[in-house]
């Protein structure tokens, strides 16, 4: 079996036979790099990458790669050998040093040519990079994304909209000194980069500079010296990386669907940003929002005001929203919101004007960007879009502060009796589950609680819920944002929860979100459909396929499941895999890239 079921009911990996030789060039059955976590770097420039050409810093190519090698706290070049790392995962690839509790950090680095300052970048970067992390995405665990600090808060901004119902995390990078150099914070931003990606299923796009990771369409870069380069005026950070990395778990935003990780890449460059000054001429404004103009960000003062002694320009405003332009009111101010206090900000929304909240100008323009690519949406629907939530960009919650926990009496009286904080009564979510009480499940939701936190054993209440086939709780937490890609400390994601205990309805419906077995999980895949094949439970096979196993894969002995049926007889179960593969290959198959990233 693939694991092995133990008195407390949870699943344990069957030991992994050890490598025995790794130095001839037969592949080994079994990979030595089980229990590692994968991350993807996309190289796209900057100056971490830099070096000085007659006085000027620019990108140099080929060099990052065996630069890196030759820093230890980034690479471990005997573990690499020991375990055939190049052979296993290409060239490009390294090894972070084993942390506290030895799990390693496989990274492949996957260089771009030419390598861009930032301030070269447009959005068919954008796209590009999206496109990479698509095709890129099950084989991974996290990405990096190493680029200038110039456009960093812009590209990270468009990406967290481009990528619709993300699940893992996407986390931008860069510095303002060449990793070359001796005093440079570019080993330290990398290197944090990759713990947060390859650890925490943190599912958003984020930018890590300074020990500090912010969401991504939060941030503005306000320093061109400092190593504290970025802010992110309108929200606390998602983590911090000082003694321990810290997250920020209640911050962490959350796709609350049940659909699949896609990236749209569609972006309308008929966008602009206007900032308001002091006489600006009517003429200035009419020319800036001429066709093809389609969406602006007009960068207003204070609490988002304009003159309202000023009717040229009001009536620019007007004629341009009346005439389908999008324009969006955002402050000039860092930090806070726009909002309709004052005379002088009023008339902005009767000129047309949508509210921006407290969106950065780089957030609302590459939102707008993405908002008016989407052709199945009309004006209208363009214009809600612009004015909600959508990644965690803007507040949404003026209303007030939640409840929260520590507020119910009840969870008071509960938390005292049980001698633990307020918070641990999250720790009843698994118990709740497995009573099936979905709507006290909700109840605590509300209340605050993470319904994505993992235990001692870190497993999550998708864990309990995948284990139980409660599929009414699997859909519940699905719709909250719980994570597909957990895995337990015995390296057991959830979808292999379900198909261990044959839970079919959830198994599909795990898929449908996009769940997908671990590299791990995959490798064992062979072995275990042999075993069912000679057992012939077609039922669990079944499972195993839908779940997405590669019914091919041979197991230890080399044989795969319809060879291994066809040398005991079953002639049904042989049968009933041809049938299992050929209505298969009607439906896009789940691959799993060993090797080099798909370019
Ligand atoms: N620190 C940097 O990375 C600045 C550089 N000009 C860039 O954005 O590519």
């Amino acid at each position: 079996s693939c694991g092995e079921l133990s008195s407390d009911g949870q699943l344990h990996p069957t030991r992994r036979r050890k490598l025995s030789s790794s130095l001839d060039n037969t592949e080994p059955l079994t990979s030595p790099h089980t229990a590692e976590a994968r991350v993807l770097v996309i190289n796209t420039g900057g100056t971490i990458g830099m070096t000085l050409h007659d006085n000027v810093l620019a990108p140099k190519a080929n060099a990052f790669v065996k630069s890196l090698r030759k820093l230890p706290i980034l690479h471990d070049e005997m573990y690499a050998q020991q375990t055939s790392l190049y052979h296993y995962y290409g060239e490009n690839s390294l090894v972070l040093p084993s942390n506290k509790d030895s799990k390693r950090i496989v990274y492949t680095i996957m260089e771009y040519n030419p390598l861009l300052d930032s301030s070269n970048m447009t959005t068919d970067d954008w796209g590009r990079f999206g496109k990479d992390i698509e095709k890129n995405y099950e084989s991974y665990d996290g990405f990096v994304i190493l680029h200038g600090t110039d456009t960093m808060a812009y590209t990270a901004s468009a990406l967290s909209f481009m990528c619709e119902h993300l699940g893992k995390p996407i986390i931008l990078t860069g510095s303002q000194v060449p990793i070359y150099e001796i005093r440079n914070d570019g080993r330290d931003n990398l290197l944090g980069a990759l713990l947060i990606a390859g650890q925490f299923v943190i599912p958003e796009v984020g930018l890590y500079f300074h020990h500090t990771l912010y969401r991504g369409n939060r941030v503005t870069k306000v320093d061109t010296a400092s190593f504290n380069a970025f802010s992110s005026p309108n929200l606390a950070p998602l983590a911090t990386a000082e003694v321990d990395i810290l997250i920020n778990w209640d911050t962490v935003w959350r796709a609350n669907t049940t659909a699949k990780f896609r990236v749209s890449t569609e972006l309308n460059r008929n966008v602009g940003l206007l900032r308001l000054f002091p006489g600006i001429t009517a003429a200035t404004v009419r020319a800036f929002l001429q066709a093809p103009m389609q969406g602006v960000v007009l960068e207003t003062y204070g609490s988002g005001n304009a003159p309202d002694n000023r009717k040229d320009l009001l009536e620019e405003l007007k004629k341009a929203t009346d005439s389908g332009v999008i324009i969006i009111n955002c402050t000039q101010c860092l930090r806070g919101t726009v909002s309709t206090s004052y005379a002088t900000g009023k008339v902005l929304i009767d000129a047309g004007l949508i509210a921006g909240g407290d969106m950065t100008p780089e957030a609302a323009l590459s939102k707008l960007s993405y908002v008016l690519a989407k052709k199945d949406l009309d004006l209208e629907a363009k214009k809600k879009m612009m004015s909600q939530n959508l990644r965690g960009e803007m507040r949404s919650d003026f209303a007030g502060a939640k409840l929260c926990l520590s507020d119910s009496r009840f969870i008071q009286i509960i938390a005292k009796s049980l001698s633990i904080s307020c918070k641990e009564v999250s720790a009843l979510q698994p118990f709740l589950i497995k009573i099936g009480d979905v709507e006290a499940l909700e109840a605590l939701k509300e209340m605050g609680s993470n319904l994505s936190l993992g235990d001692y054993d870190g497993r999550t209440p998708l864990h309990v819920a995948c284990c139980e086939g409660n599929l009414k709780a699997v859909q519940y937490l699905l719709s909250q944002g719980a994570t597909v890609y957990a895995k337990d400390r015995y390296g057991a994601t959830p979808l292999a929860n379900a198909v261990h205990f044959r839970h079919k309805e959830v198994v599909r419906l795990l898929r449908k979100t996009g769940a997908h077995f671990s590299r791990d999980e995959l490798d064992e895949a062979g072995t275990e459909l042999c075993s069912l094949s000679t057992s012939g439970d077609l039922e669990s096979l079944e499972i195993w396929s839908l779940a997405g196993a590669d019914l091919t894969k041979p197991g230890y002995d080399g044989q795969n499941a319809i060879q291994v049926a066809q040398s005991v007889g079953k002639n049904e179960v042989v049968a009933f895999l041809v049938r299992l593969m050929s209505n298969r290959t009607k439906v896009k198959q789940i691959g799993v890239a060993h090797g080099s990233p798909q370019l």
